[in-house]
């Protein structure tokens, strides 16, 4: 972890560019894998499936029945599976517009314009299972896919060792009623979801988190014509702490994130010297006990612990930062939180550790990382809904609209557009160009 004493503003706003261009190389690589899908299909997927994550996949598709996963799934998971679930659908559910959310306005007599929200058709969920099967993520994606109404949800997530899907995602599936999933990852299953192939069909937009690959293969695939939902990649958390925070509080926070994998990142921004001192060997204590301490090592080396006298700069700090989750761990870490501008999701109090919101609390763990939290929130059910709007110009409404949208037609110097009004105009009794 990088120690800074006091940085300066600018210092860090440098430090904190994550948003910047894709490398190259990877890009190219991502461009080449959806040129390939594209024109191989099924084939191009399953030799991809070799390449990445070592397995010959016969089938890409597997039916989903709960009577091949109930037994394998231990009771206190499956209880705590169903738990989370309960939460995740009470926050969600609250998110799905009313018929009071669709709206018209008579906005001048005559001119009446309406918006309504209706779900996306199709939705692709990307499930991420690489070094880790994350069966909490399809609780995460299908839940609010269903509540918004979609009436297709295709499922990828990667291989197991054997060719299979991991049992607790299986079962997740299968809890969900979700009848069948493809057994591909990274950029091949995104570069699938957009062109569709022979088994894996096109969708209308992608939604769930991944790795470095998936997120930038979900941007190729908007560039392609498919909706994504948002940049959820590589973890962070930020965390701010003052001299009433507990010291193994914080060191497990950061490890918590650090595991996910070699590129995840940590900030701590404190005005505790004691905290600014203490942290690293805490840390370094807590990470030797855990199975994947070198992912968390590596990460941990590109994370920083940052000292400020005073906690208005420490949230200063972590709005520049704008992390994917920010914990607080202050005195009134209620009034703090209503000083954060940009976090994906924050954690209140001593007392609520990232992981609860990763698994159980209710809300979504899907959410912007590198940066995005300035410009987006995570995924919630509206991100499987769109938005259309309508108008409806009667006669006379259209004798008031017409000739203004006429005027501001020939202002852009575009003869046509005012055209298609003056043509109207001209069939109306009383008007000024007949
Ligand atoms: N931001 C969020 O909302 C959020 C939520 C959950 C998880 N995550 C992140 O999801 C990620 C999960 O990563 P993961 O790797 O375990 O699983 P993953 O499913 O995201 O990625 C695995 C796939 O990546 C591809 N891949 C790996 N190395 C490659 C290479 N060199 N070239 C091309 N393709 C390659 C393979 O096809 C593999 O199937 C973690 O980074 C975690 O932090 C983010
Ligand atoms: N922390 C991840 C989001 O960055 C979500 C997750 C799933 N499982 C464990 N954690
Ligand atoms: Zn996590």
């Amino acid at each position: 972890m990088q120690k800074l004493n006091q940085p300066r503003k600018d210092f860090l706003k440098r430090l904190f560019d994550r948003k910047s261009t894709p490398e190259a190389e990877m890009l190219k690589k991502t461009m080449a894998i959806f040129e390939t899908v594209k024109r191989n299909g099924d084939e191009a997927v399953k030799s991809y499936t070799r390449t990445f994550d070592g397995v010959d996949i016969s089938h890409l598709s597997i039916p989903i029945l709960m009577e091949d996963f109930e037994s394998r799934v231990d009771g206190s998971l499956k209880e705590a599976i169903t738990w989370a679930a309960e939460n995740i659908r009470t926050f969600h559910e609250k998110q799905v517009p009313g018929k009071n959310e669709n709206y018209t306005v008579e906005v001048r007599p005559g001119i009446s314009c309406g918006l309504r929200y209706q779900p996306i058709e199709s939705a692709g969920i990307y499930i991420p299972g690489g070094t880790a099967p994350l069966f909490s993520s399809v609780l995460m994606l299908v839940i609010p896919a269903q509540l918004a109404g979609c009436k297709k949800i295709v499922c990828c997530t990667p291989p197991d060792k054997n060719g299979s899907v991991n049992p607790v995602i299986g079962y997740t599936l299968a809890y969900l009623g979700i009848d069948s999933v493809f057994l591909v990852g990274g950029a091949q299953a995104v570069a699938a979801m957009t062109y569709g192939t022979e088994s894996i069909p096109r969708v209308d937009k992608i939604a769930g988190p991944g790795n470095a690959w998936v997120t930038l293969a979900k941007q190729v695939a908007f560039l392609n014509g498919t909706g994504i939902d948002l940049p959820a990649g590589p973890s962070e958390v930020a965390i701010l702490a003052d001299d009433s925070a507990d010291l193994s509080f914080i060191a497990a926070d950061c490890l918590s994130q650090a595991e996910h994998g070699y590129d995840s990142q940590v900030l701590v921004a404190t005005t505790s010297e004691r905290i600014f001192n203490d942290l690293i060997p805490e840390i370094t204590l807590q990470l030797n006990k855990l199975p994947r301490r070198d992912m968390a090592q590596h990460s941990l080396e590109k994370s920083y612990l940052i000292y400020v006298p005073n906690l208005e700069d420490a949230v200063n700090i972590t709005n520049l930062y704008a992390p994917e989750h920010l914990i607080i761990q202050t005195r009134s870490a209620g009034l703090v939180s209503e000083q954060v501008t940009n976090a994906g999701s924050v954690f209140v109090g001593s007392w609520t550790p990232e992981s609860a919101g990763d698994y159980a609390s209710g809300t979504n763990h899907t959410l912007p990382t590198s940066g995005n939290a300035a410009n987006t929130g995570g995924v919630t059910a509206k991100t499987f809904m769109k938005t259309m709007t309508t108008q409806t110009i009667t006669q006379d409404g259209l004798r008031e609209l017409g000739p203004r949208v006429v005027t501001m037609a020939e202002a852009e110097e575009l003869k046509a557009h005012g055209e298609a009004v003056r043509i109207r105009l001209k069939k109306l009794k009383g008007n000024i160009y007949e």
